[in-house]
């Protein structure tokens, strides 16, 4: 369990006070600049923030940073890779200690679900985009993959979606929520509204740095959308989906 008690990012978040829930995938959303990467961030550790946030209780800021570490894992937006590494150095990154028998498995079962086979071998620099973000999602999943990390308790992903196709865009949320189910406290930035109401667990809705709306995917209304994104939707239901078109 993250809580966020009046966490504020001066001139970019807040104050936002919640709750994040143990076993389950929270989808952030909200308009370019309306804090979202600033809410991961200072949920994370990595930025200055007033407020406070807890993780399973204790304070973030009254950890260690080696506890921290493996207690959570971001995948940052715009992350700069280390230059001359190959793919599967850069998995290896994110195993802490020794890379086991354990570890190998998880990464087969993170390439199986992102296709990672093939850019093993590649420096990531003669990568595309989308492919580096693939080896990055991994890399950060494997940092709190429960069977390798018992102490992990939170994942924090800022637009994990970015460049990838709609096949790694369903696997990646596939595998949020696969990791949500073995009780990590899953949170994302998403700006694909339909795919976060598909996958979410819990919505968190943000505008102007302030928490506007939080619940279940039904919190997002036309009228929310209209509100906040300044898009005219209309909502279709069917065999129990909802989906949001634009007018
Ligand atoms: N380093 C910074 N210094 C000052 N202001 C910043 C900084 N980074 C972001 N901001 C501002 O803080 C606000 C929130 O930015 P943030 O990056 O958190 O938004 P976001 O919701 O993640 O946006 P996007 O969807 O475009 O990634 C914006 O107004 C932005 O211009």
């Amino acid at each position: 369990m993250l809580t966020l008690d009046e966490l504020t990012v001066e001139h970019r978040v807040g104050p936002v006070s919640g709750r994040l829930a143990a076993g389950r995938l929270t989808l952030l959303v909200g308009p370019n600049g309306s804090g979202k990467s600033s809410l991961l961030l200072a949920a994370a550790g990595l930025l200055a923030a007033e407020g406070h946030v807890r993780l399973n209780g204790d304070l973030l800021d009254s950890l260690a940073l080696s506890e921290l570490a493996h207690l959570r894992a971001m995948l940052v937006q715009h992350s700069v890779l280390p230059a001359g590494l190959k793919g599967y150095e850069l998995l290896a990154l994110g195993v802490h200690g020794e890379v086991s028998e354990a570890a190998c498995e998880e990464m087969a079962r993170l390439s199986d679900y992102l296709k990672l086979d093939t850019l093993y071998a590649r420096p990531l620099s003669s990568l595309s985009g989308g492919e580096q973000q693939r080896l990055l999602i991994a890399k950060t999943l494997l940092q709190v993959a429960p069977r390798l990390n018992p102490k992990a308790r939170l994942l924090l992903l800022d637009e994990p979606l970015a460049g990838l196709d709609w096949q790694h865009q369903l696997a990646t949320l596939r595998l949020l929520r696969h990791y949500a189910e073995q009780g990590l406290t899953v949170v994302a930035s998403i700006h694909d509204i339909n795919l976060a109401a598909q996958f979410g667990d819990d919505i968190w809705c943000l505008h102007r740095g302030r928490l506007v709306a939080s619940g279940g995917p039904e919190v997002l209304t036309p009228e929310l959308v209209a509100e906040v994104f300044e898009v005219k939707v209309k909502l279709l239901e069917q065999d129990g989906q909802r989906l949001l078109l634009p007018e």
